[in-house]
């Protein structure tokens, strides 16, 4: 593909007629833009139909309240295409050419969501979540199954043999697990070098029993189970030490940064300058369901908000503007997911 002035591309032209190519010329209007595809590197898809609901609890009791009872549901095969052709449809027209997805519980829904994105063309990390505690009864996995259904899954994803789909290694969060099943997740990982997904530091709460239950800082939680690797992506970061930030720029592990989630659940203010001033990679996610909105514009929007906010009680801060915006959704969202060889230079 040429891109450029309508005269400039005349050179290109005649050397792809020489070589007897075909040739397709699209002319843009005055009042149209072309840009590289948008990145969403965080996105619940089973949890679509909650958009825009249930933002009167913070995370923990968010989960409890409506989130799991609404992911329970994926153990019925029609309701799981249903949503999830919706939820690859409605992101893609929204711009988001790959989606790094949490899929279900439940392996036959998860691969449900592989083949929604395979028919309608998107490039997507989808991963089978693992849980095996901290949620009902009915909505777990032993440790057993988690670890024998992962390896499943990932085996099933790649016997697609398919470009624009890789499973992604997904332990929902350090309090989801035991520190015995992250690290067999961590063996697969290295096992199947697949790339990884979970949540970090997104809530106080959340941060204070995971201290507790490990006696560690959160990032080590998840480095001491092999987790932590420069083809993991970790959601929010908000309440990250220094060191544990140190810790993830050395193992080359990227951010998600979910500004309308971490609004909507009133988790906080994640300072993206921060997380670039250790040299960690940032892309943006719009953590649907956690988030109320599948537009990653309306994420580029929300970080800006953020920013700026940030920048009110911080002398000489620096906010973040729309060309940085810009970048999260799309160059710097392709970096998060190791898939900067699949953009096109006009992102740069
Ligand atoms: N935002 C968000 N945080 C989580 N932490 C654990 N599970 C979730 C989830 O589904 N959404």
């Amino acid at each position: 593909m040429a891109i450029g002035r309508k005269e400039d591309l005349e050179q290109a032209r005649a050397q792809h007629l020489a070589d007897e190519q075909d040739v397709m010329v699209t002319v843009l209007s005055d009042r149209q833009l072309l840009i590289p595809g948008f990145v969403d590197t965080h996105i619940h898809a089973p949890q679509y139909p909650n958009c825009g609901l249930g933002y009167d609890k913070p995370l923990l009791e968010w989960l409890q309240a409506y989130t799991y009872k609404l992911e329970r549901k994926y153990r019925d095969l029609e309701y799981s295409r249903k949503v999830f052709n919706a939820v690859v449809r409605r992101t893609l027209n929204h711009g988001t050419t790959t989606a790094c997805y949490f899929a279900s519980l439940f392996q036959d829904a998860s691969l449900i969501l592989v083949d929604a994105v395979l028919k309608y063309g998107q490039r997507a990390f989808i991963g089978k979540i693992n849980m095996t505690t901290l949620a009902p009864d009915d909505y777990v996995e032993t440790p057993e199954e988690t670890i024998k259904l992962t390896r499943k899954f990932i085996e099933s994803v790649r016997s697609k043999d398919c470009e624009l789909v890789e499973p992604i290694v997904t332990p929902r969060f350090a309090l989801s697990l035991e520190m015995d099943s992250m690290i067999e997740l961590g063996q697969l990982v290295k096992e199947y070098n697949v790339n990884v997904q979970t949540h970090i530091s997104e809530n106080t709460d959340e941060v204070k029993q995971v201290n507790s239950k490990y006696g560690l800082p959160y990032a080590n939680v998840y480095d001491k189970a092999g987790l932590l690797t420069p083809k993991t992506v970790l959601a929010h970061g908000i309440y990250l030490t220094d060191e544990e930030l140190s810790l993830l720029s050395q193992r080359g592990s990227s951010v998600s940064h979910c500004p309308d989630s971490n609004t909507c659940l009133k988790s906080g203010m994640c300072d993206v300058r921060r997380l670039f001033s250790f040299g960690i990679k940032v892309g943006l996610g719009t953590d649907v369901s956690g988030g109320a909105s599948p537009s990653i514009v309306s994420a580029m929007r929300s970080a800006l908000a953020t920013s700026i906010n940030l920048s009110f009680g911080q002398k000489n801060y620096k906010p973040l503007n729309y060309l940085d915006v810009f970048y999260l959704a799309t160059l710097g969202g392709a970096e998060d997911v190791k898939q900067k060889q699949n953009w096109s230079s006009t992102t740069q």
